[in-house]
């Protein structure tokens, strides 16, 4: 089980990532405590797989540097074996069986559980003989999520995995993905547009547009540093000092803003409401997309 002792999961500073003249990931740093479930969102090509993909030790940073449970990405065979990954497209080899997945699964991975891959195979359903071509979209799902836990990681990243499921068996892959993280006692991320799935799995968010980080933090204080105002137009664009507006809309004769004061409830001239994951989201997106590059 994680404690407060153990490294940051992710820990960023200053993480770039080119390529050619193309800048995917720019000066991102952050850290995220362990024991944690990640939601990684942000528009396309905000640079989230790139971000996944350097956890990975799939591809190197251009400048900073990032560690992965509190050591450089993929740094040895004992680390590899610390962080299970499924990658965007589920990727499995078509020609083998499922039974074939476990038994490579278990001569690649030392820590290999053996019991648990069983378990969950039976549990949902995937016939051990089915050449793995022939699998659904969620059987594939769940079949790499099977293979990725079963190397009992400590961490487990996920690139959109039930990006193609119907919403059935995206919720199913979601309820079976959280009772693996409680089993494993694991830290998760999981990077995905859909924020009603972030909601309902993730303690953390990062939000990630343009290729820098746009907010990152612990969920419930997120919701409670955020707030949204309606004032008439005007009103708004003199709040007190401490409070930052992350988005302001115009609706005639109401102006509707989300707020950010990190220091107790804001000193506001009008009644703060709450806002949703939904809503805090949106607004740094727009916000970010209204800056452009930088
Ligand atoms: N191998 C690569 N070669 C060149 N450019 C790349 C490569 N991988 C990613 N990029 C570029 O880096 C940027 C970030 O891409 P990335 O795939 O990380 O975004 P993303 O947030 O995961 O997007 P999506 O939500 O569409 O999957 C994009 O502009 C993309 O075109």
């Amino acid at each position: 089980m994680p404690n407060t002792t153990s490294p940051p999961v992710l820990h960023a500073e200053g993480l770039t990532k080119r390529y050619g003249r193309r800048t995917a990931l720019s000066d991102v740093t952050l850290s995220v405590p362990p024991g944690r479930i990640i939601g990684l969102v942000g528009p396309n090509g905000a640079g989230k797989s790139t971000l996944l993909h350097l956890a990975c030790g799939l591809v190197e940073p251009t400048s900073g540097s990032l560690t992965v449970l509190g050591s450089r990405p993929a740094a040895d065979a004992a680390h590899l074996a610390r962080v299970g990954f499924v990658a965007q497209d589920t990727p499995v080899y078509g020609s083998f069986t499922v039974a074939e997945h476990l038994r490579l699964g278990a001569r690649l991975n030392p820590a290999w559980d053996r019991g648990l891959a069983e378990r969950r195979i039976a549990q949902v359903g995937l016939n051990p003989d089915q050449k793995a071509g022939r699998l659904s979209g969620g059987q594939r799902a769940q079949l790499a999520l099977t293979i990725a836990a079963a190397k009992r990681p400590e961490l487990l990243i996920f690139d959109e995995p039930a990006a193609a499921l119907d919403p059935l068996a995206r919720s199913g892959f979601l309820r079976n993905l959280m009772e693996f993280v409680t089993e494993l006692g694991a830290g998760a991320v999981l990077s995905s547009h859909l924020l009603d799935d972030i909601e309902r799995v993730c303690d953390h968010l990062i939000v990630l547009s343009g290729s820098r980080v746009q907010v990152a933090g612990d969920v419930r204080d997120l919701l409670a540093t955020h707030h949204r105002v309606t004032a008439p137009p005007g009103e708004l664009e003199r709040l007190p000092s401490g409070v930052e507006t992350i988005r302001v809309e115009h609706h005639g004769r109401a102006s509707v803003a989300v707020v950010r004061g990190d220091t107790g409830p804001p000193p506001l001239p009008r009644p703060a409401e709450p806002v949703s994951l939904e809503e805090l989201v949106l607004s740094y997106m727009t916000r970010a997309a209204a800056e452009g590059p930088r």
